[in-house]
């Protein structure tokens, strides 16, 4: 099996997925965590934290800052609900992204992230980048897309059908910027900081990547992760989840818990950035997705970061006597391209920022 690997990198999910024959799952894909545990609590100390982001911004929304405090504090993340969005909206990406990973192979391949059938790119429809032989993959295939700075998008890899999809995505894409700068502001509000410092680290050069994560079924979910535990290297993530089948697991207080599926809601994690540029008062949580033995999965996940040139670094007016400086400059694009690296090791890129 081991001379398969590099090839089984480039094979789709979906296809491995159909040709499985029950008893056992490509050794690419076998997770070798001794201590793995796919099981989460039956009664978890606590739940995802739900924070309604219309009573958030209004003045007498007292009570729901400090659940919002608290939730990017204990969790680095929450369901938002209240967010503005119609739910006939997500629901239409939703259907666009399965409409996607529905056609045939070849269709699919026109917008591959493989240059010449073999060199990974950063974008486009495929699986895992294989950066190591011994690598483990993830039971999943994506369409990786930057949708922010809008004169960058690569439209080679952006699906031309469902003929809906490029319109979509391009609202989709303004629509969750509008509710990022609304998170962003209360960031720093409950902080006490100026409103717009955290919002005014995104200028018109911050990329905003769409990932849209296609889970096939599983017959052996004990061996294999749909995503394996990782930190999101963004500054912040907002995504949008299958309405029908769950996955997603945070780890909180040494448990793995369950994200529930909860109608019309999007779920806001914190990412790294955020988590560096608060000085560690906001949480990066680590997730991770379990693969399913009957049904697949969609998620639709918008990451956004500072501009690649830019220096992520602790906010000078949280480094102080009592909350000395936590973490090291540096530059967004560096972070991000030893976030590819580590994944792929299993290692957690935070760490080796840390003072
Ligand atoms: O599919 C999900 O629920 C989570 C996806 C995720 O964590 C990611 O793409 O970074
Ligand atoms: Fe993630």
């Amino acid at each position: 099996m081991e001379e398969g690997k590099k090839e089984m990198g480039s094979r789709l999910v979906q296809e491995l997925a159909m040709t499985m024959s029950g008893r056992d799952a490509p050794t690419s894909y076998i997770q070798r965590d001794p201590d793995r545990q796919i099981n989460s609590p039956l009664h978890p100390s606590s739940q995802v934290p739900v924070i309604d982001l219309n009573r958030l911004s209004q003045s007498d929304g007292a009570d729901e800052s400090v659940k919002f405090r608290d939730a990017l504090q204990s969790w680095g993340l929450f369901h938002a609900v209240n967010h503005g969005i119609p739910s006939s909206f997500l629901d239409e990406v939703l259907n666009l992204a399965r409409e996607f990973f529905h056609l045939p192979l070849e269709e699919k391949q026109k917008f591959a992230n493989l240059i010449n059938g073999k060199e990974f790119k950063l974008e486009g429809y495929g699986n895992d980048i294989v950066v190591r032989d011994d690598q483990t993959l993830d039971w999943n295939d994506r369409l990786y897309l930057l949708v922010q700075p809008e004169d960058q998008r690569n439209l080679d890899v952006w699906p031309t059908i469902p003929v809906s999809f490029r319109d979509v995505l391009h609202t989709f894409g303004r629509k969750t910027q509008t509710i990022r700068t609304q998170i962003l502001r209360a960031m720093a509000k409950v902080l006490e900081l100026k409103e717009d410092r955290f919002v005014n680290q995104f200028d018109e050069k911050a990329n905003m990547y769409a990932r849209f994560n296609y889970y096939p079924h599983c017959k052996r979910p004990d061996l294999v992760f749909g995503l394996k535990p990782h930190a999101d290297a963004s500054a912040m993530t907002i995504l949008l989840l299958d309405k029908e089948v769950a996955g997603l697991q945070v780890r909180n207080n040494a448990e793995w818990v369950d994200v529930p599926v909860l109608s019309d809601s999007l779920l806001v994690v914190v990412g790294d950035g955020i988590e560096i540029m608060s000085n560690g008062i906001y949480k990066s949580p680590i997730h991770r997705v379990l693969a399913n033995s009957e049904k697949e999965r969609l998620s639709v996940v918008m990451f956004s970061a500072l501009d690649p040139e830019k220096n992520l670094e602790p906010l000078d007016e949280l480094i102080d006597e009592t909350r000395p400086r936590m973490y090291k400059t540096v530059k967004t694009k560096d972070y991000l391209a030893d976030h590819f690296k580590y994944f792929a090791e299993g290692k957690r890129t935070l760490d080796f920022y840390k003072i």
